[in-house]
């Protein structure tokens, strides 16, 4: 069994922390009453080994995964801090069990929605450009295919559907009703105005990160940040950054070829499995809602290897595991 691949059903034990919830791949604590952290507002995010591919959870975790994508969402948190960024992140003295994949954050007020920033078209936003040269009510210019990149970068928010359900894409105007109905928000909070500031956030935070990915030769095709309210009313950047759970990214010199091409672009870090289990070895009929048969340890192994890849190039530096 590879660390941290627990099936969602049973979240792992860990001194001093209560489970509160299982997300596809990660873990939610709060600190148990007897802990130095009880009194304070923090939570435990912990990242699993398990991957999700066709909205299904595969079998057998990925080895190290956990620890991969929780080191480069923490180098992201740093990087973006230095150019002012305020984030969630307290401290990362987690227990052994999850050494190197988890995080200890600042309990914050969420903001009930997906911010999600696109620089370049695919999935959804293609369909729904495919459907209505739109893309959440932003018009884009006509003739763009997969992996067009557009003009400058959109944001395009989406609901945070509950597990099982897939998130619904939704106009700005949509998001500045929900953020002003949504009574969790502190009263001071006026919805239209925080759509603003979360739209301007993302945009800025994309920008950033696309621009430092494209020097490391990789293409940030979009991503989904998540922000949350402090108790001051300060929008604070949350959960996972800038991995390829929560974004696409492309390798660079692929890209090029295949927008030519008009193929479809490979993801950095699923093909291997995509390819695996869209192929007829796997044996799987993806229409027949069948469980997904378990990975070849060849395909786990290669999967493992693009995770540490993306590490390498984003940050430069190795992971020592
Ligand atoms: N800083 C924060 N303050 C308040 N709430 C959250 C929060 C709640 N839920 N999620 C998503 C999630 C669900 C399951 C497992 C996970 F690890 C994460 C994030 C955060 Cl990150």
């Amino acid at each position: 069994v590879v660390s941290g691949s627990a099936p969602a059903e049973t979240a792992p034990e860990l001194p001093g922390w209560i489970h509160v919830n299982s997300g596809k791949v990660r873990e939610l604590y709060r600190p148990a009453p007897d802990s130095p952290w009880a009194d304070q507002s923090v939570l435990l995010m912990v990242a699993t080994d398990r991957i999700s591919a066709y909205d299904h959870v595969l079998e057998p975790g990925i080895p190290d995964k956990g620890i991969i994508l929780n080191q480069l969402s923490l180098w992201w948190f740093n990087k973006l801090a230095e150019a002012g960024i305020p984030n969630h992140v307290v401290s990362t003295e987690v227990p052994e069990q999850v050494a190197g994949r988890a995080i200890i954050v600042q309990e914050l007020d969420m903001v009930p929605a997906e911010a999600i920033v696109r620089g370049y078209l695919t999935g959804s936003g293609l369909a729904e450009y495919r459907e209505t040269g739109t893309v959440t009510g932003i018009e884009l210019p006509a003739g763009l295919t997969d992996g067009s990149r557009l003009p400058s970068p959109i944001f395009t928010p989406s609901t945070k559907a509950e597990q099982g359900d897939h998130d619904e894409n939704i106009s700005f105007a949509q998001l500045q009703e929900r953020l002003g109905a949504a009574c969790t928000l502190q009263a001071s909070t006026d919805g239209a105005d925080l759509a603003r500031r979360v739209r301007e956030l993302a945009l800025n935070i994309y920008t950033l990160a696309e621009e430092t990915a494209r020097e490391a030769g990789v293409i940030l095709a979009d991503t989904k940040f998540e922000f949350g309210l402090d108790a001051d009313g300060i929008l604070v950047l949350a959960d996972e950054v800038l991995t390829p759970d929560s974004s696409r990214f492309w390798p660079a010199e692929e890209w090029e070829r295949h927008v030519a091409q008009g193929k479809p672009q490979p993801s950095f870090d699923k093909q291997y499995v995509r390819n695996w289990l869209t192929s007829e070895a796997s044996g799987w009929d993806r229409a027949s809602g069948q469980v997904p048969p378990a990975l070849p340890s060849e395909v786990v192994a290669a999967t493992r290897e693009r995770y540490l890849d993306a590490y390498r190039r984003l940050t430069g530096s190795d992971l020592q595991l």
